[in-house]
Parts: structure tokens; C-alpha cells; sequence
């Protein structure tokens, strides 16, 4: 079964169209990024996959549940990194894991189980007790993937992650996202709209102008052109 399926998906703010014939399947386990050039749709299509606008047209399905009709399942699935960071600053590490786990309804003894894991995975043990204002911006991120896995969802979304980090923060951020997906076999979409953080071996979806208007592996899209992916990307986004 898929980790994410869309189909035909569309959205429109008012008369202006910002996402047309939206479709493409994500398979469990695997690393796809989403790149697309600013005002491209992609926060759209974030806020439609959190529900935060209401799907009119087209079908999105989270481990084969609809986000129309099963909502609670689809979500259930789905963690989420979104681009404003959402840690309560004053609180430390461990209490943000906490709190996020209450709101999921974890039970005390699993609550405390998975954060333990969390931040084992995410080396953040010796910055458990720290506010998140002490953090840097790349384990500010760390927690908030911590976070967004506590109640163990199949598809990890994240919005633009490595937005504001400096070049060694974000190859970092980066390298760690790629790593919980291949040893965890976390579905992971990555949006971004940088082109040095898509790999070759990458799934590439190319969103302009709130089409998908390439769907395919990093090296053979690149191969397509002489000039490699940049020339490609910058021939479809023109
Ligand atoms: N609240 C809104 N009202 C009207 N139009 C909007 C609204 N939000 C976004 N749009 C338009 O919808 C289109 C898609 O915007 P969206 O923010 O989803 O793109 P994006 O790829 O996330 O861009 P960015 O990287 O700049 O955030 C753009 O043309 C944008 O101007």
C-alpha cells in the first residue's frame, strides 16, 4: 500500500487557481522531494494533506485512508513539520516532547517510552532539559521531527525544514531525514525550493504553477538535459 496517494486533486482561493490536476502516489518508505519555485503551490498542497483547508476536488488518501471520509485514520499517519517552527520556546526539549505526546492521548509510560526513543534517534539526550530558545536552528528542527513522530505515523511531511538553517545546518538536517527514512521506513515528502537539496537517486516532483509537471527520478530528469537537473528545473519552471 502507498504511504500517500493523490488524485486529480484542485484548489482555488477565491477566482485565482492555485492547484490543478494534482496527482502522484508516494510508496511506503521512500524519499520524495517537492520542489517548486515560490507561489508554485506547494504551501497549498501542505495545508490541503493537514486539513487545514478542506479538500473540494479530488481524493487524498494517507495509508490508503481518505482525508475526506476517514480523517481521523489518514491524520493518524501523518506527521508534520511545518515551515514556522510551532516549539513553545520557553519549555525545554523533553517538556515540548510531552506535551505533544498529550495531545496525541499517549499514556504516561508509552508517552515517556517513545520520547526516550526520540531522542536517542535524534541525539538530543544531553539537550533534553535545555529550553528550545538555547537551541540552534538545526536541533530546534531535530526536536520538531522528534515531535512529529511520537505517535509513529507511516508519511512525514516537511515544509521548506531547512529554511533559515545555515549550509551546514541544512546538509545536516538533511542527511538526518534521509537516514530516518531509509533505517525507519518513514515515507518522507520533502518540500523545498532548493535545488542543491535533491540527490540523484531522490524522487523528484516538480510543481509549477500549481501543476506536477515532472515526476521521476532525480538523475533521469537531469539526464534529460544537457546542463543537468539545474537546466531542467529552470526549462520547466521558465
Ligand atoms: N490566501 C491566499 N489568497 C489568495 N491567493 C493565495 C493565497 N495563498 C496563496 N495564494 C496564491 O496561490 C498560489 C500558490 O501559493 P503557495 O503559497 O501555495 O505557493 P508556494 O509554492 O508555497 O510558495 P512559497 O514557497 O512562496 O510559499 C500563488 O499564486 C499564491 O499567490
Amino acid at each position: 500500500m502507498n504511504a500517500l496517494d493523490l488524485v486529480d486533486v484542485g484548489f482555488s482561493y477565491g477566482p485565482r487557481r492555485a492547484l490543478s490536476e494534482v496527482g502522484f502516489h508516494l510508496a511506503e518508505g521512500s524519499f520524495t522531494a517537492l520542489l517548486g519555485p515560490n507561489g508554485a503551490g506547494k504551501s497549498t498542497l501542505i495545508a490541503l494533506l493537514t486539513r487545514l483547508y478542506d479538500l473540494r476536488q479530488g481524493e487524498i488518501r494517507v495509508c490508503g485512508y481518505s482525508l475526506r471520509q476517514e480523517p481521523r485514520k489518514a491524520l493518524a499517519n501523518l506527521g508534520v513539520v511545518f515551515q514556522q517552527s510551532t516549539l513553545d520556546l520557553d519549555l525545554s526539549v523533553e517538556q515540548n516532547l510531552r506535551y505533544h505526546a498529550a495531545l496525541h492521548g499517549l499514556p504516561g509510560r508509552l508517552a515517556s517510552e517513545r520520547i526516550e526513543r526520540e531522542l536517542e534517534r535524534h541525539q538530543l539526550g544531553p539537550r533534553r532539559h535545555d529550553k528550545v530558545r538555547l537551541l540552534n536552528g538545526g536541533h530546534r528542527r531535530r526536536v520538531e521531527i522528534a515531535r512529529a513522530l511520537l505517535h509513529e505515523p507511516r508519511l512525514l511531511l516537511l515544509d521548506e525544514a531547512s529554511a533559515g538553517l545555515d549550509p551546514a545546518s541544512r546538509e545536516g538536517l538533511n542527511r538526518h531525514v534521509r537516514q530516518l527514512c531509509r533505517e525507519q521506513g518513514v515515507a518522507v515528502l520533502w518540500t523545498t525550493h532548493l535545488l542543491d537539496e535533491v540527490r540523484p537517486e531522490d524522487n523528484l516532483l516538480v510543481l509549477n504553477q500549481g501543476r506536477i509537471i515532472a515526476n521521476d527520478r532525480a538523475a533521469s530528469l537531469g539526464a534529460q538535459q544537457e546542463g543537468g537537473l539545474a537546466a531542467a528545473f529552470e526549462r520547466l519552471t521558465a
